[in-house]
């Protein structure tokens, strides 16, 4: 086994130094994992992940197995490659799916451009799905670009919200340990009930957790106890951690992981999975202005009023648009005062196209035109202004909503600060529900 790093103990010393990690006690430990401590002489553990995903959902109860349900129009299981995938200390990537699926898993793979994935066929239980996972990655197997990692990683195709920080906890446990994984909590109390359906007994709640997801193990304890390991456990058995003590005498670090971490299971899972991400990506605006006049101008009151609506969301603009886009902003608000055209919503909407920003999350694009009917005839304005509904349809099919907001602009300062106050309203409102049955609308403030 690697020494890691040299001139500690070994492996417990590593992860002795590694326990409780935090902010810049993180990013060096990272560092350690992805290599870029190799100059420093230490060597990193090659680690990789299998993600069980060939279960047919039937608690979720809609014929489409859970894992290939669309939130926000993509399957649950890009979201969860995603969050491993971006951690780039995880080198391999083994996903177990059954045979009917694997076509649209590589339709899956292509589209969202995901990197470094490997497929295997699925068993008929998790744990024997997590063993031809484990079976790809040993050593010897015939026409495989896998190679035998000194971690694994085990983690559920359909927890999505894994981050980099839990990861590297049971990676650093496992190392120590042997195995490890997340835990959390229990909700409710568990009860025993007898044969005839009344309560045989209770255990006390604060002295058990749930056990979730994400797990790791020095590959060889874990492999060793899949090949070990009954058929009774491989049909009925739930915990890959029990099998690792039951037959490796190994007894896995404990780490406190996040309520994120829990397991899409019902459908109502789906809908807080979709609020999540929707949160998410709806915490920076990008205010696009066609003028770089006064800050008293309509405009810009129209920018501070989105700031006071949405005080935790982080408002930018008159900053560079390729850096933002690089940024990952996912909402924009294009400001038109001096026209009434799409001219400066077009040249953003181009710039997003070219990006590639829409692949994994739909990108809102909110077009504000001011309605002053002295400046330019309404009917003319209507006419301009109604290309929106071509636009828009045009640019769904790149994951771009667009929607066009008319702001009433009247002479009298307290009905235009309502008008304001009602737009960013609107545009907040949006930009959280990403609702793609109103885009290329006009709504009106
Ligand atoms: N034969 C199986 C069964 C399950 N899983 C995977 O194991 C994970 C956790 O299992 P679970 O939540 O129980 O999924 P399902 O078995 O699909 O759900 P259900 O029990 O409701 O049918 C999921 O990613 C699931 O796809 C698997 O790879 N192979
Ligand atoms: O959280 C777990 C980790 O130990 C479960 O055992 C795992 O997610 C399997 O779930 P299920 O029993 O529903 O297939």
């Amino acid at each position: 086994m690697e020494s890691w790093p040299p001139g500690g103990s070994g492996p417990a010393e590593a992860g002795r130094r590694l326990r409780g990690l935090r902010g810049a006690d993180l990013a060096a430990s990272a560092s350690l994992l992805s290599g870029a401590g190799a100059e420093a002489g230490c060597s990193a553990p090659a680690v990789a992940a299998v993600l069980p995903a060939g279960g047919s959902g039937e608690r979720m109860g809609v014929p489409t197995p859970k894992q290939f349900c669309p939130i926000l129009e993509r399957p649950l299981i890009s979201y969860t490659l995603q969050a491993l995938e971006r951690v780039s200390w995880i080198k391999d990537i083994v996903v177990a799916v059954t045979g009917e699926n694997m076509e649209a898993m590589k339709c899956i793979i292509q589209r969202y451009q995901h990197k470094g994935i490997s497929l295997v066929e699925s068993g008929v239980t998790r744990h024997r799905s997590i063993f031809n996972g484990l079976k790809a990655l040993a050593e010897d197997q015939p026409n495989c670009r896998l190679s035998k990692p000194e971690v694994v990683i085990i983690h559920d195709a359909v927890r999505p919200f894994v981050e980099e920080d839990v990861l590297l906890k049971v990676v650093t446990a496992a190392k120590e340990h042997g195995a490890a994984g997340a835990i959390r909590p229990l909700v409710s109390t568990v009860i025993s009930p007898s044969v005839d359906g009344c309560l045989d007994h209770s255990l006390e709640r604060a002295r058990h957790r749930a056990s979730e997801m994400p797990q790791a193990f020095l590959f060889d304890v874990i492999y060793e106890a899949y090949q070990q390991c009954s058929d009774y456990d491989l049909e009925f058995g739930t915990e890959c951690l029990h099998l690792a003590l039951k037959y490796c005498h190994i007894k896995a670090k404990l780490i406190e992981g996040s309520p994120d971490l829990w397991k899409v299971t019902y459908k109502r899972d789906l809908y807080a999975a979709e609020s999540i991400i929707k949160e998410r990506i709806s915490q920076q605006i990008c205010v696009v202005m066609d003028t770089k006049e006064d800050e008293e101008h309509v405009g810009h009151r129209l920018e501070e009023m989105l700031k006071n609506e949405l005080n935790h969301v982080k408002v930018t603009s008159g900053r560079d648009l390729q850096q933002i886009i690089l940024e990952q902003c996912y909402n924009f608000v294009c400001v038109n005062v001096m026209t009434s055209d799409f001219e400066e919503t077009q040249k953003l909407l181009n710039m997003l196209e070219e990006s590639n920003l829409s692949i994994l999350y739909p990108v809102v694009v909110i077009s504000v035109q001011f309605l002053d009917y002295e400046s330019v005839p309404f009917g003319q304005k209507m006419e301009n202004l109604m290309q929106i509904r071509e636009f828009a349809k045009q640019v769904k099919k790149r994951n771009i909503l667009l929607y066009g907001l008319l702001v009433y602009y009247p002479q009298d300062e307290q009905k235009l600060q309502e008008s304001l106050r009602q737009g960013a309203t609107i545009i907040a409102a949006l930009i959280k529900e990403r609702n793609s049955g109103l885009i290329g609308q006009l709504l009106v403030a």
